[in-house]
């Protein structure tokens, strides 16, 4: 495992990649905890206005960011900036990690000296099917990619730079990485629960976008609390399947990136996903609402990714699999759910219950021992 730098204190130097609502809200949240930080924008006005003003052109308009962040850009940063930072946090939406990766590979310092490296992105890469995990392995090879911490959970960039109180969950294969990330993120608005099922984490974050697309196509069609109620949790078991066939722990889906951001997600138009979703329950075509969206909504892409990932893993996901054909085959919303209600009936999902506790005394009491 690479060593890497010592522990991020006060005044750390971060930089953050993607300038987008998520990375603004961070290097804001980051900032304010007294570190240098350095958000990177691929857009040349972003950069210029935001060292006049502190304020973001595009996302995030009205507010006035911590001083403490420099915007850098439009290129990315070189070696030589890039070997004095303590920190690297990745906020680049999925579909371009690899390009802007590859490129910054060749800036990484050597892997023994590796600054703390971060992602948020929640999504699969389309064509290839790949996690994040396995980009940053592909790119920059396998250290960098085992070094690697992932942020995930219920948290809108817009109600965080509004310091509500937030928790999200970090995972990492090292702990001492994910305690690392949470110290870095800690404040009395902000809390971390570490982990160590990156690929749990990172799954969970990918796959509830495409419930809160199921739940704002509901929402759109007219339906009302008990059929949110009904995608929300049939969206979990789902989510829950594939993730652990995959080889993830099922516990993380119980945490804050799994139930937590899906039923955050699944439950506000503040989510982009679900606005995907309820402009397509309204009837509006899947072009427009992209184009005219504004933002990211990564569970459009991930969608394509996660129907190859469940078919090659056999698994049963049948909400998944109807927002996959509303988005890519043309299928109505409201035959979407006509067909889901129309399943046979099927058992929920269960685990094996813990052996020799009250209810196995129950059933034994009740002659039902061993049903
Ligand atoms: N917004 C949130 O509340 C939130 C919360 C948690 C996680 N996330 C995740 O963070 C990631 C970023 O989301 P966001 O909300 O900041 O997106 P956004 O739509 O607000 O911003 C998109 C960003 O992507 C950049 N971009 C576009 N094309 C690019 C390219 N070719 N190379 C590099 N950058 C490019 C844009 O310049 C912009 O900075 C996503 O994976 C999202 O799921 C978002
Ligand atoms: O706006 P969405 O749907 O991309 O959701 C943003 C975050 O994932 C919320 O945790």
């Amino acid at each position: 495992m690479p060593a890497s730098k010592p522990q991020p204190d006060a005044h750390s130097k971060v930089l953050i990649l993607g300038a987008g609502n998520f990375g603004s809200c961070l290097a804001d949240h980051l900032g304010d905890s007294d570190h240098q930080v350095f958000l990177w924008s691929r857009e040349a006005d972003v950069v210029s206005h935001f060292n006049q003003h502190w304020k973001n052109l595009r996302y995030l308009h009205e507010h006035d960011f911590s001083k403490n962040v420099t915007a850098v850009g439009p290129d990315l940063p070189d070696a030589s900036f890039i070997n004095k930072m303590d920190v690297l946090l990745f906020a680049i939406p999925t579909q371009f990690l690899r390009l802007n990766l590859t490129i910054l590979n060749r800036s990484l310092p050597d892997k023994t000296k590796l600054p703390l490296l971060i992602f948020v992105n929640k999504g699969i890469e389309i064509g290839t099917n790949a996690l994040t995990l396995e980009i940053i392995a592909d790119t920059c090879g396998s250290d960098v990619a085992k070094a690697a911490t992932f942020i995930s959970g219920p948290s809108f960039a817009k109600e965080i730079v509004r310091r509500q109180p937030t928790s999200v969950s970090v995972a990492s294969f090292t702990e001492a990485e994910a305690k690392k990330t949470s110290a870095l993120f800690h404040q009395p608005h902000f809390r971390c629960y570490t982990g160590s099922d990156p690929i749990g984490i990172e799954l969970a974050g990918a796959l509830k976008n495409i419930y809160a697309i199921a739940a704002g196509m509901s929402d759109g069609l007219g339906y009302e609390n008990n059929t949110r109620a009904m995608i929300i949790t049939r969206g979990l078991a789902e989510m829950t399947c594939i993730g652990t066939a995959y080889g993830a722990s099922p516990l993380t889906f119980l945490g804050l990136a799994g139930v937590g951001d899906l039923f955050l997600t699944c439950s506000s138009s503040s989510s982009r996903n679900y606005t995907v979703g309820y402009r397509l329950g309204q009837g509006e075509p899947l072009d427009r609402i992209i184009s005219t969206l504004g933002s990211v909504a990564e569970g459009v892409s991930t969608t394509k990714g996660v129907k190859t990932i469940i078919e090659n893993l056999g698994v049963n996901a049948p909400i998944a699999e109807r927002v996959y054909e509303v988005l890519y085959t043309g299928k109505a919303t409201k035959a979407a759910v006509r067909e889901l209600m129309d399943l046979p009936a099927s058992r929920e999902l269960e685990l094996p219950p813990t052996a020799g506790g009250p209810a196995q005394q129950l059933m034994e009491k009740l002659g039902l021992q061993g049903n």
